[in-house]
């Protein structure tokens, strides 16, 4: 489970039994549950986030025990009034919101350009599965560099994402790690804060906090039932 920040990371440790145990990679530190799930804080921002789970999966498959699943997990920015303060997300599609270029008739996604690719699907049942253990709702996760401060952007992105329920900044670069490897991603948000003006006061993080870590008390039989097939 890949987190941008320790604090997210121990949020989701608090769902399992036992103390984590701290595993050394050259560039990043995995924390192992008892039931060995691997916990990372991956940094912030999509490069960061690539690069440290890269390096997780990487020494995985090296060291013959390569990971099954990728989770990008943490709190989000959340599109009133579908994903409210406190709720869960759970993306049937990751996009990268702001990877293209901008021209006088609007923005071009990189795939417009000829190049790569702004969106990875997470697999179908497991989503549902996600969805209907934990209550969570289903939709888009956008991925950006810079958090939206403004209603006009916020208008912006659900006009080009209608389906967008949240925004982080990690999803994206995790899910093209995982898919370098050829491992399924999955992404479950908890929201924090509206998308849109910026309001400090406003932003719940406790509460987020709180809600990831009862996500994942849920989700773990979920994922011990889940099998690599069920793409
Ligand atoms: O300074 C601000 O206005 C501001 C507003 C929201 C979030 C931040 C952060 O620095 C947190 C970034 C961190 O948390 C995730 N996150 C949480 N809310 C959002 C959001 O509305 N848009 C994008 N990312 C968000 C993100 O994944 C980062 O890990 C600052």
């Amino acid at each position: 489970m890949a987190t941008a920040v320790p604090v997210e990371r121990d949020a989701v440790a608090q769902a399992f039994a036992g103390p984590t145990r701290e595993v050394r990679l050259p560039g990043a530190t995995l924390h192992r549950t008892p039931q060995t799930y691997d916990l990372l804080a991956a940094g912030v921002g999509p490069a960061l986030a690539a690069a440290s789970t890269a390096t997780a999966l990487t020494s995985a498959a090296l060291a013959g025990t390569p990971y099954d699943l990728v989770v990008s997990t943490g709190i989000a920015g959340g599109f009133a009034p579908d994903a409210p303060l406190g709720s869960l997300v759970v993306a049937d599609e990751i996009t990268a919101a702001d990877l293209g270029a901008e021209t006088a008739d609007g923005f071009l996604p990189v795939t417009e350009l000829g190049f790569g690719a702004i969106t990875h699907r997470p697999p179908p049942a497991l989503v549902r599965q996600t969805a209907t253990a934990t209550g969570a709702r289903t939709g888009t996760v956008l991925t950006v560099s810079t958090v939206t401060g403004t209603a006009a952007r916020a208008a912006a992105l659900r006009e080009r994402h209608p389906r967008a329920l949240a925004e982080a900044m990690e999803g994206f670069g995790v899910a093209e790690a995982a898919a370098a490897h050829g491992t399924p991603v999955l992404e479950i948000r908890a929201v924090s804060n509206a998308v849109g003006p910026r309001d400090r006061a406003a932003w719940r993080i406790g509460a987020a906090l709180a809600a990831l870590t009862t996500a994942f008390g849920k989700l773990t039989p979920v994922l011990e039932s889940w099998t690599p097939h069920d793409r």
